[in-house]
């Protein structure tokens, strides 16, 4: 088998860790038996540079080729005053691919428990984010002056029915498959778009009699994540609170940097877009000390969602966490290894993984 991946590095840390996620992949194809052709194109500030916009027509026709998408991060202080800025260059690729649903997984590795601030780490779960609706994609939105002459800026959150049905699916399949209860986060008490999302998520609970679905306000949501994370194994929230839900959960498991994604729209393989959830880190870029397990974690599901390789899926997971568990920390996790020690260490789990 063959299989075709864009990659798109972006800004920041994101080549750092695209370079050390690609690594892994061609070691996981060779022992895996089968083959990857990796292309690259650019995305972000750096399209910016090369081109003038974050996400030019090459990119596009790339990803649009591809069987997956892997991408680093985009962003930087240099291009925030920019008229399009790199973050838009992002929500366009996600726009054109089409795919909305964003599994965000947290989980505290064995050995970094101590990276959790929490007496009681949480063991794992995942955050479905909605991603192409609500505040990011909503019109109008602008800004200007009133007519009473005061400035003014707005955004609008639009969330249809097939949008909320559609990753609400995904959410109870999810939560079906693992025998757990089904949260779904709203706002249902203040927004008219939480309460369609609560009407209709309730609606649909008929057709999943196996799994239980609980309500929560994002708020309270919030509290609980850090109080009791385990009773978020499967939790649904539309884009906004899914974004910052996800970055807690980075909180909880010690890092930011450890945090994978997947963006699909169905559970059987199918093109998808995988980063690590964190940004292009301008604090640490260049140093050569970010942590490359969010990038590799998503190379991980990739082998699953999009390749449909859930035993390699495993196997590369399983090196992460040996890798982890013999003591190869970045600074992000409270030690002194480089990107590429860390890389390397999983690579070498990665022989014995097979
Ligand atoms: N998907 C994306 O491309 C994405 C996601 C979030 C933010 N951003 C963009 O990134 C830029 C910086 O944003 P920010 O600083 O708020 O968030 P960030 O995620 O880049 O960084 C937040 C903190 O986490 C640390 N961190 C993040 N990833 C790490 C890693 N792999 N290893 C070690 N430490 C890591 C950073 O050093 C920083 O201290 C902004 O332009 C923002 O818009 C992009
Ligand atoms: C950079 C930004 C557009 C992006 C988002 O808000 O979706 C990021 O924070 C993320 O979580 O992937
Ligand atoms: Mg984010």
């Amino acid at each position: 088998m063959g299989y075709k991946v864009a990659v798109l590095p972006g800004d920041g840390i994101g080549p750092e860790v695209t370079a050390a996620a690609e690594t892994v992949l061609q070691k996981v194809a060779s022992l895996a038996g089968f083959t990857v052709e990796l292309e690259r194109a650019e995305i972000g500030g750096s399209a910016i540079e090369a081109s003038g916009h974050p996400f030019p027509r090459a990119t596009e026709e790339l990803v649009h080729r591809a069987d997956a998408v892997l991408l680093g991060a985009v962003g930087g202080p240099r291009w925030a005053n920019h008229p399009v800025t790199p973050e838009q260059g992002l929500l366009l690729l996600r726009e054109s691919l089409g795919l909305f649903a964003n599994l965000r997984p947290f989980e505290v590795f064995a050995g970094l428990e101590s990276a959790s601030p929490l007496k009681r780490p949480p063991s794992r779960g995942v955050i479905v984010r909605e991603l192409l609706g609500g505040l990011y994609y909503g019109t109008p939105r602008g800004r200007g002056l009133r007519a009473d002459r005061v400035f003014e800026a707005y955004d609008t959150s639009r969330y249809s029915v097939p949008e909320i049905e559609r990753i609400a699916r995904i959410g109870f399949q999810l939560a079906e498959r693992e025998g757990v209860p089904l949260v779904s986060v709203d706002k249902a008490n203040v927004l008219e778009t939480s309460k369609l999302w609560r009407e209709t998520v309730t609606r649909m609970a008929d057709e999943y009699p196996g799994v239980s679905l609980v309500h929560r306000y994002v708020d309270a949501a919030a509290a609980e994540l850090v109080t009791a994370p385990d009773r978020y194994r499967v939790a649904i929230c539309e884009n906004l609170f899914g974004d910052i839900l996800s970055d807690l959960t980075g909180g909880l498991v010690g890092s930011l940097g450890v945090m994978a994604s997947a963006t699909v729209r169905q559970f059987d393989p199918d093109l998808g877009l995988y980063e690590p959830i964190h940004g292009s880190a301008p604090d640490i870029a260049g140093q050569g000390i970010s942590n490359p397990l969010g990038a590799i974690g998503s190379v991980a599901m990739m082998l699953e969602w999009s390749f449909g390789l859930p035993d390699a899926a495993v196997a590369l997971n399983q090196a992460v966490r040996r890798a982890v568990s013999g003591g190869v920390r970045t600074p992000d996790l409270g030690g002194q290894a480089t990107t590429q020690d860390m890389t390397e260490s999983v690579l070498a789990e990665l022989e014995h993984a097979f």
